[in-house]
């Protein structure tokens, strides 16, 4: 076991960097393209001045970092938080670029982030604090260098914003230059409900490989953002029993299957999904380790640490959020055999479905929801046995399976291409 402070522990970069150090030494990958791909080829930080709703000026400070355009355009979201940082966008930059590999769609890996919190913003602050951190991307983002995408704090409207700002400079609409958008204006039909999609497809196929049954299978989910959300609602439709969500102000427990629907109208009535009065309140910590088939962390990083893996008691851990388990959990979680579905396939589905909308987007074409969600079915079961035969064939676990299949096939593309300017 490593020993780690917690601060150690629970940095993104150094988490991503050590299972990306693993699986590039189990590949015995080449040490002149294991330095290109450890670490991101471009990162920009801006300073972005904000005229807010007082008369006051406010600058927030915004980061985008492109891990690796080898495969594609860089892809990936923007995070709106307080406590982003750019170890963290450069983390999530880099799962960006093994998530597009594991899944085969031709992009490389990008994130961005601003500190703010978008909960404390107005929509006026947040809409000129958006145009003007896309103004400051100009040169960095368009539709065959990088291709940001909705993430924590961020939604439909922030991409409008941004397709709409992209386009005044360009003087032409460019709407590939981001997805995630709202449907009228170049959005994919299903990309709002895509990442919870994918993690209920990956789901069933989890349980189709360890021969357990829909029925009586019980789910708890942290977060009830865009992807906790979704995937309780469509994991709820398949039949299978969500019995406790997590938020940041409290969580919910009823043995017997929290209602998702009701829950959904609830909080878009309340602002929040404590005070639901068919569900039991109970600690958002301890929901975590109660029993359960599933486990869906679907809200932010290290939620699964040395504090916490032990008492784990899931059967699959399904990771909806980005980086959600540290790596000492992982080795705990491993002694428990909980079966992992890392988060770099697990997730995949909100990506996909973006790939789908840049080229909906680049035709001038677009697909009805059930040709959209088909392909994305596709891929991601596709993807996951990719994965897991991957692991049995490697003798590695599901994690280290879906880092090597993704670096073995980014390397692959960055020698091809040469590395000489
Ligand atoms: N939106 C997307 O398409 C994709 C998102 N992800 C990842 O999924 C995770 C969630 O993203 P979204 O759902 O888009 O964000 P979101 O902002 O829509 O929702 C996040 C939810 O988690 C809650 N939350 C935050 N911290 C929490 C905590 N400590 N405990 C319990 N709840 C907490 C928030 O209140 C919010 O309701 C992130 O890790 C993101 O990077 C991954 C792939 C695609
Ligand atoms: O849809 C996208 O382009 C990226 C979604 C994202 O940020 C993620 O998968 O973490």
């Amino acid at each position: 076991m490593q020993t780690l402070t917690l601060e150690q522990e629970t940095n993104p970069w150094e988490a991503q960097a050590a299972r990306f150090d693993f699986a590039a030494k189990k590949l015995n990958l080449d040490q002149g393209i294991w330095k290109v791909l450890r670490y991101p080829s471009r990162e920009l930080i801006v300073h972005i001045p904000v005229g807010m709703d007082d008369g006051s000026i406010e600058v927030f400070t915004g980061y985008r970092v492109q891990h690796s355009v080898a495969r594609g355009p860089a892809k990936g979201g923007i995070r709106y938080s307080p406590d982003v940082s750019l170890d963290e966008v450069r983390a999530l930059a880099s799962w960006m670029t093994w998530k597009c590999a594991v899944v085969n769609i031709p992009f490389g890996g990008a994130k961005g982030g601003v500190i703010c919190d978008p909960k404390k913003m107005s929509q006026g602050e947040l809409e000129r604090m958006t145009r003007r951190y896309t103004a400051e991307l100009i040169e960095f983002i368009g539709p065959e260098k990088d291709v940001p995408a909705p993430d924590m704090g961020t939604d439909e409207q922030t991409m409008a914003w941004i397709m709409d700002t992209y386009s005044m400079h360009m003087r032409q609409t460019v709407n590939a230059v981001v997805t995630g958008k709202p449907v009228n204006l170049g959005g994919s039909r299903g990309r709002k409900e895509a990442t919870g999609r994918g993690v209920s497809v990956v789901c069933d196929e989890a349980i189709k490989h360890l021969g357990m049954s829909i029925d009586g299978c019980r789910v708890i989910v942290q977060g009830f953002g865009n992807v906790g959300s979704n995937s309780a609602k469509l994991l709820a439709q398949k039949g299978y029993t969500v019995i406790g969500i997590a938020e940041y102000d409290g969580a919910l427990y009823n043995p017997n299957g929290i209602d998702i629907h009701a829950l959904i109208e609830h909080r878009k009535r309340a602002g929040t999904i404590t005070g639901f009065t068919e569900a039991e309140a109970v600690d958002k910590h301890e929901l975590l380790t109660y029993n359960c088939e599933i486990l869906i962390p679907a809200a932010t990083e290290n939620v699964i640490t040395s504090r916490n893996a032990d008492r784990i008691r899931c059967k699959i851990l399904c990771e909806g959020a980005n980086g959600p388990t540290t790596t000492i959990a992982d080795e705990i979680l491993a002694d428990k055999r909980v079966f992992i579905i890392p988060d770099i396939l697990a997730n995949a589905g909100g990506v996909t479905t973006s790939y789908f909308e840049w080229v909906q987007d680049r035709m001038g074409y677009f697909w009805t929801e059930a040709e959209v969600n088909q392909r994305l079915d596709n891929i991601m079961t596709e993807s996951f046995h990719d994965v897991v035969t991957y692991a049995q064939t490697h003798n590695v676990n599901n994690r280290i399976a879906a880092y090597m299949l993704a670096i073995d096939r980014v390397a692959y593309t960055t020698k091809q291409r040469g590395i000489y300017a």
